[in-house]
């Protein structure tokens, strides 16, 4: 269970913090808080219960806050830890920044922003601590998350892990999304010489761009509009550590010299600094974008692309990757059988591994996990069939949209539409033979990539949701209670597919149409099961 120490001689910053985390899981676990009155209390309980994260005041009676957090960061340089102070930064604060302090919060707290950074700190610490295995083997004496595969491309990528790992030099990890490029990540770290120290990982595309470039490289004091105080950068926190930054192909070109000029020289300077800071980071870089392609259309740096490219690792569709689907099957079922506390789940039956083999998996082992994860919960027996499986992967293509892939498996015969009907604004709907999904599941829609548009077909899974009435109807008859977050996922799905399709698959544009990063606009498709992959003909304004 992820534990957290709160040291702060106000008794009532526990009892908040219990608040801000009550309902927050970490690796499926809810997170267990201790309190310390004073530095020798918190001291003795970070011996004693070793906690992931700790929270410390910075000013507490009779101690030196730097000498304390010196002491609790020396004794395990993994542990995030976060720092309160009232008022502006402190030069302590400054200091336990630039000596490896994960972050810091002001006082007085606001629950939201403390909810967030703890999630983030004690992920983090997960991350670190949770080893990846390179079989699939798992031991049971410490946690480990496993890369799970026996084909000869899987193969491939343990070898270039185990060659690259003890370099400590940068490495370019590529692969689709879902395909287990953080994974490779973590493995490269967890049996590289940083080991021992930090990892911090950073999804690129999350960020808009100047926020970006200040949580990388800091920033000082009055260096734009809302700085108010010297922010230290993870390229400086980090040092001595392992970077992962995620989705590197969306950063901007500035971004991208800035980055490079790290890679070389392993110098920065603060956005507004004029003082040269030198750190010692390694860095691992992972991408789903056609990099080339974007160096040859000028969005992508060519040296910094050489830079990262002098070792590669590519991690293969899980679609190319044979006889891994029925591992990986067995792998999560296992895994969700004993986390979802599912005793009485005894297997698969082979005409749902057929299916599962000869699905596309467009979103790769993410999406298998999810499918596995929704088959069991719909399972009505020990044994997962066809019908516990979503409706796409029992190849129903109606539930799918009037698409046709574009890459992965071939595309199926045409089949007749389906009419519209009055509720065409509905989530993709399963057969009528079929029990209805439960409320916010996922469905597939589908979004134009710039490819050839098949015959356009009417849009019966993305018609505008001007009349809820049906959804309505349906949640209030079945009484369902999340009648609020269907409509408004009805909503975006709508809106983000018809941007999308507007823009010809572009998420750049759409992104930037919606109003919102591109990180947030990638992350409302993966949640709301918005497919790229596939074509439909637009339907005009
Ligand atoms: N070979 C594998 N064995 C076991 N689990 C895997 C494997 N590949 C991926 N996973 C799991 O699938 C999920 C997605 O993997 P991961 O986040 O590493 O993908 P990614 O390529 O980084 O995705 P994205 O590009 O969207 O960030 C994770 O839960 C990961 O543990």
């Amino acid at each position: 269970m992820p534990r957290l120490l709160v040291i702060d001689d106000d008794r009532t910053v526990p009892l908040l913090v219990r608040k801000a985390v009550s309902g927050l899981e970490i690796g499926g676990e809810p997170v267990e808080v201790s309190a310390a009155l004073t530095a020798r209390e918190g001291l003795n309980l970070a011996k004693s219960e070793r906690p992931d994260v700790v929270l410390l005041d910075l000013v507490l009676p009779g101690v030196r806050g730097s000498e304390l957090f010196s002491t609790l960061h020396a004794a395990d340089p993994k542990r995030p830890v976060l720092f309160m102070t009232a008022g502006g930064t402190s030069d302590t604060a400054i200091e336990a920044m630039k000596q490896g302090a994960f972050d810091y919060l002001l006082k007085p707290l606001d629950l939201p922003k403390l909810r967030e950074l703890l999630a983030t700190a004690l992920e983090s610490r997960r991350l670190m601590s949770t080893k990846v295995g390179l079989s699939a083997q798992a031991g049971d004496s410490m946690p480990t998350d496993l890369f799970v595969g026996r084909t000869e491309s899987a193969v491939q990528v343990y070898k270039s892990i185990g060659l690259v790992a003890a370099q400590d030099v940068t490495v370019l990890v590529r692969g689709e999304s879902g395909t287990g490029k953080e994974l490779v990540a973590r493995a490269i770290y967890h049996h590289g010489k940083r080991q021992d120290k930090p990892f911090m990982a950073i999804n690129c595309a999350a960020i808009p761009d100047a926020l970006l470039e200040s949580e990388l490289f800091g920033h000082e004091k009055g260096s734009f509009t809302g700085a108010d105080r010297q922010r230290i950068g993870k390229f400086e926190q980090c040092s001595g550590g392992t970077i992962f930054l995620d989705e590197i192909g969306d950063t901007s070109l500035p971004m991208q010299a800035k980055m490079l000029r790290l890679l070389q020289e392993q110098r920065f300077e603060r956005v507004g600094g004029n003082v040269t800071i030198k750190t010692d980071v390694r860095v691992i870089a992972a991408t789903n974008r056609p990099l080339e392609r974007m160096v040859d259309d000028g969005d992508f740096r060519g040296d910094l692309f050489f830079r990262l490219n002098e070792f590669s690792i590519d991690i293969p569709p899980l679609r190319e990757r044979g006889e891994d689907v029925l591992l990986l099957v067995e792998f999560f079922l296992s895994r969700f059988k004993r986390d979802m506390g599912q005793t009485e789940l005894e297997g698969i039956a082979p005409e749902a591994v057929d299916l599962l083999r000869n699905y596309g998996w467009p979103g790769n082992v993410r999406e298998l996990q999810s499918v596995l994860r929704k088959a069991i919960l719909h399972s009505t027996g020990p044994v997962i069939v066809p019908k516990d499986l979503p409706a796409e992967v029992r190849g129903d293509r109606r539930a799918v949209g009037p698409a046709a892939p574009l890459s992965g498996r071939p595309a199926p015969p045409p089949e007749p539409a389906a009419p519209p009907t009055p509720d065409a604004a509905r989530p993709a709907a399963p057969p009528a033979s079929e029990p209805a999904a439960p409320a916010g599941e996922p469905h597939r829609e589908t979004a134009p990539q710039s490819a050839p548009a098949p015959a356009p077909e009417p849009p019966t899974q993305s018609g505008p949701p001007s009349d809820l009435r049906p959804l309505l109807d349906a949640a209030l008859a079945e009484n369902s209670e999340d009648i609020y977050a269907d409509s408004l996922e009805l909503m975006e799905r709508y809106v983000v597919t018809r941007i999308l399709d507007r823009t010809g698959g572009n998420q750049s544009r759409a992104a930037k149409l919606l109003g919102i990063t591109r990180g947030s606009l990638r992350n409302k498709i993966r949640g709301l099961g918005i497919t790229i992959e596939q074509v439909i003909g637009s339907d005009d304004d």
